[in-house]
């Protein structure tokens, strides 16, 4: 099997070169908590999801990547492999991939993932920035005498990477996204409604609007009673609420264009800046964006699957994965 991985901290999706898209659900699972015996994967990835917050306290919800990065090797090592398995690889069949990884991940960071693909049975196994990849599945081609401008919102993070002939020219990051919009928004209803609410329906409330435009009913919890209560959110309350978070990524990532010479400038000018991740679905972010850089802003056709199609791609593409791959 040959594929491209986007490991990311809220989603992973598994892109394979022949079939497409073969897996797309949140990166979570569930641990049968060891007692001295090995452990097992209970739930993963959509099934773990329902059970967050929900299933017995002894089954702890793992996430198995923090901002982008693995935080313990044998927890990915599992989890890469059922995810593999769900996206119907036989223990024997030979894996090839590309991953992605995030813009400002260390040497080691992206060795210890690596480390964790070749164990769950992907050799060879190269990364390759998320953005470059993203990039890719949107059709541009990071090996062209042009300089593109990229902007990836990811769940954990997000970057402005501008790369040009083989080589990264310039990039910002910022450590929040999505998750923490999540978080916003679960803030903002206890705050201002008195209601608390559990991270999927946080999560339901931020991702609703975009899709329904009209308002939402909102199930919680009573902040003073303890009892169950119904609130109506309009589309507009979940902008209010998640106006820091994005007010803190275009802040991080507008500065990205002072790096640039000038020459470079009259390229991205002339195409503008291209937008994917799920983060940047959140309403008004590609105009603030547009407006923090002064430049058109586009928003990628497959935001939230990009990143593993373009990885899948460049699983192909030698010049480009010796160009920008990273081992
Ligand atoms: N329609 C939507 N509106 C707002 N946010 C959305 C929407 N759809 C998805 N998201 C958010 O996008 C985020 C996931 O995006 P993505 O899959 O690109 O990130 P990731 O790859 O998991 O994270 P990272 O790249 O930081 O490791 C989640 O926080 C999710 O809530």
């Amino acid at each position: 099997m040959d594929l491209g991985i986007d490991l990311g901290t809220a989603t992973t999706v598994v892109s394979d070169v022949r079939r497409g898209i073969v897996y797309d659900e949140p990166s979570v699972l569930i641990l049968r908590p060891g007692g001295g015996r090995r452990q097992r994967i209970l739930a993963v990835g959509r099934e773990a999801a329902e059970l967050v917050g929900r299933g017995p306290a002894r089954f702890a919800a793992v996430r198995p990547l923090h901002d982008g990065v693995v935080t313990d090797l044998e927890t990915a090592r599992l989890y890469l492999r059922a995810v593999l398995a769900r996206a119907g690889r036989r223990a024997w069949t030979p894996t090839r991939a590309v991953i992605g990884v995030p813009a400002d991940a260390t040497s080691l960071e992206v060795r210890v993932l690596l480390e964790a693909a070749e164990e769950a049975g992907i050799r060879p196994v190269t990364a390759l920035d998320d953005a470059v990849a993203g990039a890719v599945g949107c059709g541009l081609d990071p090996l062209e005498r042009r300089v593109h401008l990229v902007i990836d919102v990811g769940g954990g993070s997000a970057a402005a990477v501008a790369f040009c002939y083989g080589g990264v020219l310039a990039q910002r990051t910022s450590k929040v996204g999505g998750v923490d919009m999540t978080g916003a928004v679960a803030r903002y209803l206890r705050e201002e409604h008195q209601l608390q609410v559990g991270e999927l329906e946080a999560e339901r409330v931020k991702t609703s609007p975009t899709a329904e435009g009209g308002p939402l009913v909102v199930h919680g919890r009573d902040g003073a009673t303890g009892h169950p209560r119904l609130v109506t959110v309009q589309p507009a309350e979940v902008a209010t609420a998640v106006r820091p978070v994005v007010d803190e990524i275009v802040r991080a990532l507008g500065g990205c264009l002072d790096d640039l010479p000038p020459q470079a400038l009259a390229d991205v000018l002339a195409e503008g800046v291209l937008v994917f991740g799920g983060g940047a679905l959140i309403q008004g972010l590609p105009q603030q964006l547009e407006s923090a850089l002064g430049l058109p802003v586009k928003l990628a056709e497959q935001p939230l699957t990009c990143v593993a199609e373009g990885a899948a791609r460049a699983l192909r593409n030698r010049p480009l994965l010796a160009a920008y791959g990273r081992n």
